[in-house]
């Protein structure tokens, strides 16, 4: 097989040298880009445009055409397995994820169906096919999906919520419903991810956009256990002393989850992914790789505004293997394209060994 020419993301995820630190973006293929809203205008809405592979391709290589970036991530959504599941997301203008049925009670829970991800899921295999036949064996590419405790969140709430009350009630007042829950999610992410690699996915990032919002008990008994055991199911090889592309690493990223930092590490995870509240100073390194964590929003400030931040980060961590330079959270529409491209060159510039 024909080598990656650019490895150095999945070298630092293994916490092996590279000679600068390899950064790509939560949401790189979004609004922000003029050339990804005209697709999203071509396909109509953003489920066609998720579940139409060709359409899907395209929206991941726009921001590989047009930035310097060392992983690209597959075009979809968290929300695709409980839309598989039947409970038909839609999106309102302006108004985030829908679902036309939400979860309320365990019979609703019981009557879940596990997606067959080559089946129900198939759109998002052959989108991964296209997206890696495309990049040409150029940058790695990226499958991921979303917690079983944050798609939770969705399905009980019918959409995003800001409070929680649903979903919270539900976990203090009928626990062994929500687990049963969240033991059906985790079943079918850890078949969707396997799928996912099968189809050519070289590494996988579990966002958990939700844990933050619970107590540190909860986090272990509601969210960590369950990715922990997904990470456990995943059929991506063993990870050797020296640097591998036939294994796929894990990243998981729990927004607001910077406190529980050891208990993530114990996951079985090769990268925690740390939001803009976290001191890079602080983690223990080298065993475990970092991603993050500049804070979106500094992309609103100038230049030097940016390169001053860039720097702090990569300050905080310091002359450690192992660090992905990403957002914190996933980039914000209005953000200019110009400002992306001085964050890029201040990455590479700065840390070039
Ligand atoms: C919580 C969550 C969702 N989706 C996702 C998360 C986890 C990350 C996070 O915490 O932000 C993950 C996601 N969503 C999308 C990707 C694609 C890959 C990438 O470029 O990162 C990924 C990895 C595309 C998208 N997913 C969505 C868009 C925007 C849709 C559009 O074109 O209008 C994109 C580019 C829609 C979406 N999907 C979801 C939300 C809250 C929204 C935004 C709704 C809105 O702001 O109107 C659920």
């Amino acid at each position: 097989m024909m080598p990656l020419q650019n490895d150095r993301y999945l070298r630092a995820l293994q916490c092996q040298p590279v000679d600068y630190t390899p950064l790509w973006m939560m949401r790189q293929a979004g609004r922000y880009l003029p050339e990804y809203r005209q697709l999203r205008a071509q396909a109509g809405d953003f489920m066609t445009l998720c579940k139409t592979p060709e359409l899907a391709c395209e929206a991941t290589l726009q921001p590989i055409r047009r930035y310097d970036l060392d992983a690209a991530i597959i075009f979809s959504d968290i929300l695709t397995i409980p839309d598989a599941m039947g409970l038909g997301l839609y999106f309102q203008h302006g108004e985030g994820p829908k679902f036309k049925t939400t979860i309320n009670t365990s019979n609703d829970i019981k009557q879940l169906a596990i997606p067959d991800p080559e089946i129900e899921l198939g759109y998002v295999m052959a989108a991964i096919r296209q997206a890696k036949y495309e990049l040409k064996r150029k940058i790695p590419l990226i499958g991921f999906a979303g917690s079983p405790w944050t798609l939770a969140t969705y399905m009980v709430e019918g959409g995003s919520s800001k409070t929680f009350t649903k979903i919270k009630k539900m976990l203090y007042s009928d626990p062994s419903s929500l687990h049963q829950l969240l033991d059906k999610l985790s079943d079918s992410i850890a078949l969707y991810l396997n799928a996912q690699i099968k189809a050519g996915a070289q590494s996988i990032m579990i966002f958990d956009s939700w844990g933050g919002v619970l107590s540190h008990s909860s986090y272990r008994e509601f969210s960590l256990h369950y990715m922990s055991k997904i990470i456990s199911q995943l059929q991506r090889g063993q990870r050797q002393h020296t640097f591998s592309t036939d294994y796929v690493p894990v990243t998981l990223f729990t927004k607001g989850g910077g406190l529980w930092f050891d208990l993530i590490s114990q996951s079985g995870c090769d990268a925690i992914g740390v939001d803009w509240t976290v001191d890079l100073s602080t983690l223990p390194k080298e065993k475990i790789a970092i991603q993050g964590n500049l804070d979106p929003t500094v992309l609103y400030g100038n230049r030097h505004t940016i390169e001053k931040n860039v720097d702090l980060v990569l300050k905080e961590y310091g002359p450690y293997n192992g660090h992905i330079f990403n957002l914190g959270h996933g980039i914000n529409q209005d953000t200019p394209t110009e400002s992306v491209e001085i964050l890029i060159n201040a990455v590479h510039q700065k840390s070039a060994k």
